[in-house]
């Protein structure tokens, strides 16, 4: 399959840029060919109301923090980090299926946040989302073939003639057979449901696929059936994942580059070797010390450290560095302070932590966590943060 080559929307007229007769602006200087997505300081913050018509806002959910990253075309970035630190968000900010608040985010050279109308329309087909939960995500009453055709029908792409035949090979991409067309998504496994979900990403001939927990609720034995597949279906149309996981593991055997996710900033990005062998971020020095070796040997002589307390909520997230209430490794009182940017301590590996080379040679052991700092962070009203989330989420269309 030929990915969609959709040239950037050509500037609207009202575009000084595009208009010879205006004076000329500086046009900013075009990212290298090979990165298709491009973020800039990314913020997404949800309000949280109250009172009677929920008309007062009392303060924000800091869902994603300020992230830049980019993914190069044809490539794997996975996003990792415990629940809640604003991975899905990110990934929605991206594709604006919700609306970020601040930064920037250029696809294929286009700044997402600029686009309306059709040209918005055009830059979503080429981005497509496959959902952590196939069964919640599919419409129980539409069979597959309805799934599938639906997209391809709001784009306007349905062609009465070559449809079926596009959606029968669509599914064989996928491994399933064309009889699956008349079946509805309670007639399928959980993994061939992930197919369907995968197809219906898949038809719209995208270039970028950004798979939100794609396996954490399939059962072991098919997760990496379907992992295999995604990267299959990479090889075959060319295609550009981002990869949303808490599973350390399943990110560590798919992705090419990994960025560490903690409390909506990003702490930590490397390729995926580098982050396993030397990670530098405390946060994923713990988060990997977690992680079974299957090779008894290495397993017993391991320094294992644990993560103590829960996530602080994103309402009320910590001074300084936004781990220091939970980190090993917290010195006085810079980490408390200062937050620190992220770093380039090796090439291509970029770490947010003041003392990354010193926790790297061991100037630095690790030490108690002072409970009373976790506690700080996690006490705030976090119950009524969940109730508003709830609420909000449920006037979100299905499956966002
Ligand atoms: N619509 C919303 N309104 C208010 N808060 C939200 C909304 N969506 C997400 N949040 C909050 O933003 C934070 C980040 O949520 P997000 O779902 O992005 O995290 P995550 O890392 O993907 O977690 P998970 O793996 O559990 O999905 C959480 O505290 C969540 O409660």
């Amino acid at each position: 399959m030929t990915t969609d080559a959709t040239p950037s929307d050509p500037a609207s007229p009202a575009d000084p840029a595009s208009d010879p007769a205006s004076p000329s602006v500086p046009a900013e200087p075009a990212p290298p060919a090979e990165v298709l997505v491009e973020v800039t300081d990314l913020q997404v913050h949800f309000p949280i109301k109250r009172g009677v018509f929920f008309d007062r806002t009392i303060g924000h959910v800091h869902a994603v923090d300020g992230v830049s990253l980019t993914i190069r075309r044809g490539e794997t970035y996975g996003l990792v980090g415990e629940s809640g630190c604003g991975k899905t968000t990110f990934g929605r900010g991206l594709l604006r299926l919700v609306e970020p608040t601040g930064g920037k985010a250029l696809f294929d050279g286009s700044d997402l946040r600029e686009l309306k109308g059709e040209a918005l329309r055009k830059a979503r087909r080429r981005m497509q989302m496959v959902f952590q939960d196939p069964l919640s995500s599919l419409d129980p009453r539409q069979n597959v073939e309805s799934t599938l055709s639906e997209g391809l029908k709001s784009h306007g792409l349905w062609d009465k003639e070559s449809g079926h035949r596009t959606l029968k090979e669509i599914l064989d991409a996928v491994g399933l057979p064309a009889t699956a067309l008349r079946r509805y998504p309670h007639e399928f496994s959980g993994g061939q449901r992930q197919r369907i979900g995968i197809a219906r990403a898949l038809i719209l001939k995208p270039d970028l696929i950004v798979a939100d927990e794609p396996v954490s609720a399939l059962d072991v034995s098919v997760q990496a059936q379907v992992l295999n597949l995604l990267e299959d279906l990479q090889e075959r149309y060319g295609l550009t994942y981002l990869l949303i996981a808490h599973d350390l593991a399943v990110v560590r055997h798919t992705s090419d580059r990994v960025g560490v996710m903690y409390l909506g900033g990003l702490v930590e990005e490397s390729s995926s070797a580098d982050l396993y062998e030397q990670p530098l971020h405390p946060y994923t020095r713990t988060l990997l010390s977690a992680v079974p070796v299957p090779d008894p040997t290495i397993e017993d002589s391991r320094q294992r450290i644990l993560l103590s307390g829960d996530l602080p909520s994103p309402a009320n997230p910590p001074s300084g560095c936004r781990f220091h209430t939970r980190c090993p490794w917290r010195q006085e009182t810079r980490c408390d302070t200062d937050r620190p940017a992220l770093r380039e301590l090796a090439p291509g590996h970029r770490v947010a932590c003041h003392y990354a080379e010193d926790i790297r040679d061991g100037k630095i052991q690790p030490h108690e966590v002072r409970p009373e700092l976790v506690e700080a962070h996690t006490a705030l009203d976090s119950a009524s943060v969940q109730a508003v989330t709830a609420e909000i989420a449920g006037t979100l269309p299905p499956g966002h």
